[in-house]
């Protein structure tokens, strides 16, 4: 499982690239509303983003547009921030016929807001490079976030979509909503591609009870062998 940052903070992306295990990072409206962002700065944010975490991390910049023509025309302007661009839209009919569009033409695409297996289907034969099933909104409804993520899955790799995709790779499924390092746990094991989480999700993950008593017995015995 790959991991991606689910933010527009750049000094969060900054410390967990610096972690060495960030593939890449995914942003939307709300999160670049959150940082403060600014209309006419949003591609040089995004630049930003894609120069702190280098050419072989992908960095979703999501499209606000309705129409197809509008959201392929914000595509095309999005991919030419940077070559490690993917251009996130909302499953729609008109964010398929310009996921269509894009893939066509080299843009990879990772469609979002995806909540069923038909959507991630229609998605992935549309030509997204990415498919962006979320959790924690699932949750939020009481319905099992996880096992849609699981069902799309397994849906997803009971077929080859090489061919529909922008540059013939393999579609990739990112979890999304990631709320808890648990939700993480249970979609490694169904077999998601990537979580893109939260830096909060991100630093929970590395903790554990026990390796804080393990590290603080370890830490008073050296004190002993110091003192000794
Ligand atoms: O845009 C994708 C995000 O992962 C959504 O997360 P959220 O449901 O916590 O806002």
């Amino acid at each position: 499982m790959k991991f991606f940052l689910d933010t527009a903070d750049l000094a969060e992306i900054e410390e967990a690239a610096s972690w060495g295990a960030l593939a890449g990072v995914t942003t939307n409206p709300s999160l670049y509303a959150k940082i403060g962002g600014k209309l006419d700065d949003f591609h040089n944010h995004m630049k930003r983003i894609c120069d702190i975490v280098g050419p072989d991390c992908p960095v979703s910049a999501e499209s606000v547009a309705m129409t197809r023509d509008e959201i392929v025309a914000d595509g095309r302007k999005l991919a030419e921030i940077a070559p490690n661009i993917v251009v996130k839209i909302p499953t729609m009919v008109e964010g398929l016929a310009a996921t269509h569009t894009l893939a066509a033409e080299g843009i990879p695409v990772n469609m979002t807001l995806c909540f069923s297996v038909p959507q991630a289907l229609l998605a992935a034969r549309a030509g997204a490079r990415y498919i962006s099933p979320f959790i924690g909104r699932f949750d939020d409804i009481s319905e099992d976030g996880l096992e849609q993520v699981g069902n799309i899955v397994t849906a997803i790799n009971n077929y080859d979509f090489t061919a529909n995709t922008a540059n013939g790779e393999q579609v990739e499924i990112i979890a999304a909503s990631v709320r808890s390092a648990n939700h993480v746990t249970q979609c490694a094991l169904m077999g998601a591609d990537i979580a893109t989480v939260p830096f909060g999700v991100l630093k929970k993950m590395v903790q554990h009870p026990l390796t804080d008593r393990g590290l603080d017995s370890f830490m008073k015995d050296w004190e002993k062998v110091a003192n000794a």
